[in-house]
């Protein structure tokens, strides 16, 4: 397979390293991920994450194992079905996996092992190219609805760690800025596991961008003040309705920005539209254990007590302004019309 590097993603000589995300931003620790096993893990843990970074490195791993003449066909589908099991929600995860699983059952009688092997590796690498190539358009595309003194709100984390590639909605501002707009960020921390204070935070100083932290709870008031000029955050599974599922929070932002008349734009690529899932009614939300809630890492609050841990809520389309794809920005208006189903292949 040929070598790649991205901010948190390496392949050279066909083995794979992830940067752990748990440990961001205090301490950069590669892990070299050669079993399904271990891919498992540090999806489950969230040491890798993100809708589009997932489905990649999944896909990825079935690629690599393939290369070794001793795993069959057979095996490579077990691992793919379990890989499925690491997380419920995003959908790229799924639909990456079904790719892999689609070339072993639709060639096993026609071809020799070796040659559905050599397809797995391709589909692998054609997957990871098409995630890098589809957060430049959407970060090109998004760019265009911001202005020069734009100030923006972000939430969770969207960018070069939680894709292959410059990101989904952090790639949109990442593109403006790169393109000489003079924007400043608001980046929400996003409670409980903090990926906007530790990993948007992390990226945006790397990319120089003008930024400040705030909790969660300060979103609705900055907008209320007109200090917010739009939102832009990320999806994890996009029904054909328009309503989607991204990290639990949103659905209260969204409320904010939709009363303040603040844009609001969700911003994926199209490999997160689940076309089999009509209403944000039908996607699973992934239930994460409590201690994520009682406390962050060794500091401890509430030792004991019953919590309420989603890790993602769904936003109705009719709350935001739109979608911002990689084949274009649409309006939640031609969204209601269907225009997300006419994108199905
Ligand atoms: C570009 S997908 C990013 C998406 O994934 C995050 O969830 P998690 O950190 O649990 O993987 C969050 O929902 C982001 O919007």
């Amino acid at each position: 397979m040929e070598n790649f590097s991205s901010v948190c993603l390496r392949l050279k000589s066909n083995k794979i390293s992830i940067l752990d995300q748990r440990k961001i931003p205090q301490e950069e620790v590669w892990l070299e991920v050669t079993t399904a096993a271990k891919m498992h893990k540090i999806i489950k843990r969230l040491s890798v994450r993100g809708a589009p970074l997932i489905g990649v490195c999944a896909s990825l791993m079935i690629g690599v194992l393939a290369l070794e003449k001793t795993n069959s066909l057979e095996q490579l589908k077990e691992w793919s079905e379990y890989l499925k099991t690491s997380r419920p929600t995003a959908v790229n995860l799924f639909t990456c996996l079904d790719r892999m699983l689609v070339i072993m059952k639709t060639n096993e009688e026609k071809m020799d092992e070796t040659n559905v092997k050599g397809l797995l590796v391709k589909e692998a690498e054609a997957i990871l190219k098409e995630e890098v190539e589809m957060c430049e358009r959407m970060g090109e595309h998004g760019a265009k609805l911001i202005e020069s003194g734009d100030n923006i709100l972000t939430y969770c984390n969207t960018g070069g760690l939680a894709t292959p590639g410059v990101g989904t909605a952090l790639g949109v501002i990442i593109k403006a800025h790169q393109s000489g707009k003079k924007i400043h960020v608001y980046a929400c921390e996003t409670r409980p596991l903090l990926q906007g204070g530790r990993l948007t935070a992390w990226e945006l100083a790397k990319n120089k961008i003008p930024f400040t932290l705030i909790c969660d709870n300060m979103a609705a008031s900055l907008m209320r003040k007109g200090k917010i000029d739009k939102v832009f955050l990320g999806a994890d599974r996009i029904a054909t309705n328009g309503d989607f599922a991204n990290k639990i929070g949103t659905y209260s932002v969204a409320i904010a920005a939709k009363l303040h008349n603040v844009p609001m734009y969700s911003v994926a690529p199209v490999s997160t539209i689940d076309f089999e899932c009509e209403s944000g009614d039908q996607i699973e939300i992934e239930q994460r254990e409590p201690k994520e809630v009682r406390g962050v890492r060794d500091y401890i609050w509430a030792p004991d007590c019953n919590c309420y841990n989603p890790a993602f809520d769904v936003t109705p389309i009719e709350t935001v302004s739109g979608i911002v794809l990689d084949v274009g920005v649409f309006t939640t208006k031609e969204i209601q019309s269907g225009a997300l189903k006419k994108l199905k292949k």
